[in-house]
């Protein structure tokens, strides 16, 4: 299955300013890789220049080492010649074309035999269990129904890679954590190259092999998720990614420096610590390293438990947000001793860039992992 290559990518509108700034990126062959961000900042318009829906205002796209878009070299392979399974929001169906109709409409197109198109036809339909659904029409389907065709439809072809966009956002999140786990299924089956955009974190948290966190049409950190959360490049990812956010404290404060003082590190000035909020295990007894901090509430979020507490010092409270997955023993206003993992502490600089801290084991041998999040 062909890669994508990405270099120096510039997007820019009608004389605007650029939506897409100097992008480049390497998707493997056979990488789930999601382009995840906050809304605007690009990702579909990346999509859309490989897909060869819109073509680069800079930079170079190569699909399995074959130039497709580039704007130094004059070159540009439209859409439809580029080999790509497309996948976007709108299931885009033909409404008066029957489910098998509509998968067969792009084997037709490739001009395959139709002893061929019918194995195909057959084949995809059952993989992704819509064979009972053959006959009827677009409207006749539910959402879910409506997606497992449009992916169908883009499988059919056996495409080398496949660009989804957002494909899981119209569905309930039992029809999405379905879907989910049928992506993720058929990446493994099939193999194809997948670029997935997506805003929602734990959608790419859950699926790709790789993430590309984007910011302000730049990409801000490629990594595996486990990397993308446990060892962010920068404080936007750092925030970005995790659900509570992660802790952000000013140095400066009471609380940095006791911190630091668990890190053994003295802080640069103007730094900023980031503090997982899995990483804060509160217990009633004091003890060496132990932070007091007082309960203010206690939020259940289904499976989890959310921890408001409150470092006291004379700045004033430091509100810190603490997670578990057992069921806190304690009432609000009780006076709590906090245990910190180091490896859920992060140090970033004056201009947000994440720094090693001193004496602190190195990130890439105790990252705090994504899926520990899922243990208890
Ligand atoms: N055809 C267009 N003409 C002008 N500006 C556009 C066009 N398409 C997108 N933009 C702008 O480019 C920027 C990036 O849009 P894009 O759709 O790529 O973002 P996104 O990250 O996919 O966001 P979302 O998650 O909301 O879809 C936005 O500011 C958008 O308004």
């Amino acid at each position: 299955m062909p890669g994508i290559h990405l270099s120096q990518l510039t997007k820019r509108y009608a004389r605007g300013e650029a939506v897409v700034r100097g992008v480049s990126l390497t998707v493997e062959d056979g990488d789930f890789m999601c382009l995840l961000g906050p809304s605007g900042c690009g990702k579909t318009t990346i999509l859309r220049m490989i897909a060869g829906l819109e073509q680069v205002s800079g930079g170079e796209i190569a699909i399995g080492g074959r130039y497709v878009d580039s704007a130094a070299r004059g070159l540009f392979v439209p859409a439809e010649k580029r080999g790509l399974g497309l996948v976007f929001q709108s299931y885009a169906l033909w409404p008066h074309m029957t489910v098998a109709r509509n998968i067969d409409f792009g084997l037709r197109l490739a001009k395959l035999p139709t002893a061929e198109r019918e194995a195909r036809l057959v084949r995809v339909m059952e993989r992704l269990r819509i064979a009972g659904l053959a006959e009827r029409y677009p409207g006749q389907l539910s959402g879910g129904q409506q997606q497992r065709v449009a992916l169908a439809r883009a499988l059919a072809v056996n495409p080398g890679v496949l660009l989804l966009d957002e494909p899981l956002s119209n569905l309930d999140a039992t029809l999405r954590l379905q879907m989910r786990e049928e992506l993720s299924r058929l990446h493994r089956e099939f193999g194809t190259t997948i670029v997935f955009v997506t805003h929602d974190q734990w959608e790419a948290m859950t699926l790709a092999t790789r993430i590309a966190v984007m910011n302000g049409g730049e990409v801000q950190q490629v990594g595996s998720p486990d990397q993308i959360y446990g060892q962010p490049a920068n404080r936007f990812v750092a925030g970005f990614i995790g659900s509570p956010p992660i802790n952000m404290i000013a140095t400066g404060t009471a609380l940095a420096d006791a911190l630091a003082g668990l890190l053994g590190t003295a802080l640069p000035r103007a730094a900023a610590i980031g503090l997982r909020p899995e990483g804060i295990m509160p217990m009633a007894e004091p003890g060496p390293g132990r932070i007091a901090l007082d309960l203010r509430a206690v939020l259940p979020t289904g499976g989890g438990w959310i921890m408001e507490l409150l470092h006291a010092s004379v700045e004033g409270p430091t509100l810190l947000h603490a997670m578990t997955h057992q069921p806190p023993p304690w009432r609000a206003g009780q006076r709590l001793h906090a245990e910190l993992r180091p490896e859920a502490l992060h140090l970033f600089d004056a201009t947000g860039q994440r720094i090693p801290a001193d004496g602190q084991t190195p990130r890439a041998d105790r990252p705090l992992a994504f899926t520990s999040l899922f243990r208890n």
